[in-house]
């Protein structure tokens, strides 16, 4: 028996994801190789038995259970059904460490230093690797951080154990739920289960009367809570059918209470002689039911065994993930209550003013001047927003207020759209490039003509090309717009046409208005002189005293036209 004893001392917890202040984990990657790659390891197939759950639960105080077992087991080859592995009655519990209090302990993942060695019944040779977690929901955790820790773990684990304590409740069930669809998220969808062996352990239970202590009560209990039925609501059913379908094996086992002295005495250090008989007779049972060599679950990843070397590699890939961007981040239910809610106010907000625009500029609606649809723009927007903020959220103003933003900017890009399709209804907009090749081509007529008649044919026919390109583009335009094929080709037309137009016809025709304008000016002009200086008629100028033909100039006189 002392030798039994002695040997726990060997081998040490061994922090091997690290848990920093600023909510991220590190992977102590050398740590984990001094573990995993030892010679007489690296090339063995794996068994990950790990524990996770709520903070303060006796996690880490089980888990010292299973190491005494371990050394017992596949150190000493003591007999497989003896019960002396779990040490005498006066020795202090040690190994993870473990303690009183309502203050977390445990923080990351800690893996026993000493991996066990094991043969199999088929004389295959495995490595047995224990690992302690971070207990979830302490009051310094983030959601994030707790299901990292769990995700992480699942992932890694051929059997991880849910503890929980009294029950298995509805919470616990959708904690399992959002964790473990986390970890899913991080494995290529394979379409089998991505995870093995589930053990909820259920402390202090106090119905035995009901479901008696051990495994057959615990599936009892499992079975009842894990019922689906089509009486219940689908939110609960698919819950179920989620668990269901992540791990390939789930099982059950309820655990006494362990007595007040564990629970509550301050200078309790573990020894046997202060616990429960039914606690210790039930850790009797429990701990080789799970690890008794024909018991061992191998770690496996997509249908392959793994081994010791190949467990790193899956340990620096998984870290990667969850500490990278590309995961989204799981957060409470409060928070993404309150994100659901303000994201569909947000909705019905821009469907208010969509509806309000739809009406006024809609497809069916005829063109409106810019002014007019910039006003009805700013009336829809005050309006929707105004149905944003009356609305009630959860989350309270300042959670809603980038959300209020969102809004606002969605809208505007709405309005983008709503002031697009107004300008395409702008019948002379879209007639523009049809018209400038059109008057291009009849340009190109007039002046080969010329060209033909001063005899320059040469340059008359290279007018003429241009005339003949002008009227095949028209025609090519004709047939993208009537068709909808090449339509990448028909915007190359219009913004020529464009160019066409800003450049050359647009500038011309200003000179030529302005042009005409001054010509029907001096006419005007002229007339009126004629007039005021008439003898017969004796009407004065409308420029004042000063006599026209005093004028300084035409373009003074085309000012002062302008001014008057
Ligand atoms: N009521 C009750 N207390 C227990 C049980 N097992 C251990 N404890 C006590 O629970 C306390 C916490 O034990 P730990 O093993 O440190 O708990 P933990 O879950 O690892 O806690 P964290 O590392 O903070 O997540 C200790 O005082 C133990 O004596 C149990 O089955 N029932
Ligand atoms: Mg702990």
């Amino acid at each position: 028996m002392a030798e039994v004893q002695d040997t726990i001392n060997v081998g040490k917890p061994v922090p091997i994801v690290l848990a920093e202040e600023d909510h991220q984990f590190i992977l102590d990657e050398e740590a984990l190789e001094s573990i995993l790659l030892k010679d007489d390891v690296k090339d063995r197939n794996v068994v990950v038995v790990s524990v996770a759950g709520s903070y303060r639960k006796g996690k880490s105080f089980l888990m010292d259970f299973f190491l005494r077992y371990m050394k017992a087991t596949y150190h000493l080859n003591l007999i497989k059904e003896d019960a002396h592995w779990i040490g005498s009655d006066d020795k202090p519990l040690d190994g993870f460490t473990w303690r009183g209090g309502s203050d977390r302990d445990t923080t990351g993942i800690l893996m026993w230093s000493e991996v066990f060695k094991a043969t199999l019944e088929d004389g295959e040779k495995v490595a047995i690797i224990l690992l302690d977690t971070q207990g979830t929901f302490d009051s310094e955790s983030t959601v994030k951080d707790c299901a990292t820790v769990f995700a992480l773990s699942t992932l890694l684990s051929s059997i991880q154990i849910y503890n929980l304590k009294f029950n298995i409740q509805e919470d616990d069930l959708q904690h399992l739920q959002l964790f473990t669809e986390y970890g899913r998220l991080a494995l290529e969808d394979t379409g089998t289960k991505p995870f093995q062996k589930l053990q909820f352990l259920v402390r202090d239970w106090s119905f035995p009367y009901e479901a008696e202590y051990g495994a057959e009560g615990g599936q009892k209990i499992l079975d009842k809570r894990l019922q689906i039925s089509d009486k219940q609501h689908p939110e609960l059913q698919s819950l179920r059918k989620h668990i269901k379908s992540c791990f390939s094996e789930i099982s059950c086992y309820l655990m006494p209470h362990p007595g007040l002295n564990v629970a509550t005495n301050p200078n309790f250090d573990g020894k046997l002689s202060d616990i429960e008989p039914d606690f210790k007779q039930n850790l009797l049972t429990l701990i080789p039911m799970l690890l008794k060599p024909n018991k061992l679950i191998l770690k496996e990843i997509g249908g392959q065994k793994i081994k010791a070397k190949e467990l790193v590699q899956y340990f620096k890939a998984y870290i990667k993930l969850f500490t990278g961007a590309e995961l989204p981040e799981p957060k409470s239910m409060l928070v993404t209550t309150a994100e659901a809610n303000n994201l569909s106010a947000v909705a019905s907000a821009r469907e208010v003013y969509r509806q309000m625009m739809d009406t006024i500029c809609g497809g069916n609606r005829p063109y409106l001047n810019t002014n007019t649809l910039d006003e009805e723009h700013m009336k829809s927007k005050d309006k929707a927003m105004e149905q944003f903020v009356v609305k009630r959220k959860m989350g309270g103003d300042e959670f809603s207020e980038s959300y209020k933003f969102k809004l606002e900017t969605d809208i505007d890009e709405d309005f983008l759209k709503f002031k697009s399709q107004n300008e395409s209804k702008n019948v002379f907009k879209s007639a523009r490039t049809p018209a400038v090749f059109f008057a291009v081509a009849v340009a190109c007529y007039f002046i080969s003509g010329l060209f033909n008649f001063f005899g320059m044919y040469t340059v008359a026919s290279g007018v003429n090309l241009i005339m003949g390109l002008a009227l095949l583009i028209l025609i090519m335009w004709a047939y993208i717009r009537y068709s909808g094929v090449h339509s990448e080709l028909g915007s190359t037309i219009d913004d020529a046409a464009n160019i066409t137009w800003d450049n050359l016809l647009k500038p011309s025709y200003e000179i030529f208005l302005q042009k005409g304008l001054e010509q029907a000016t001096n006419q005007a002009i002229n007339i009126a002189v004629k007039n005021t200086t008439s003898p017969i008629t004796g009407v004065q100028s409308p420029f004042g005293k000063k006599p026209m033909h005093r004028m300084n100039s035409h373009v003074e006189m085309n000012d002062r036209f302008r001014q008057s």
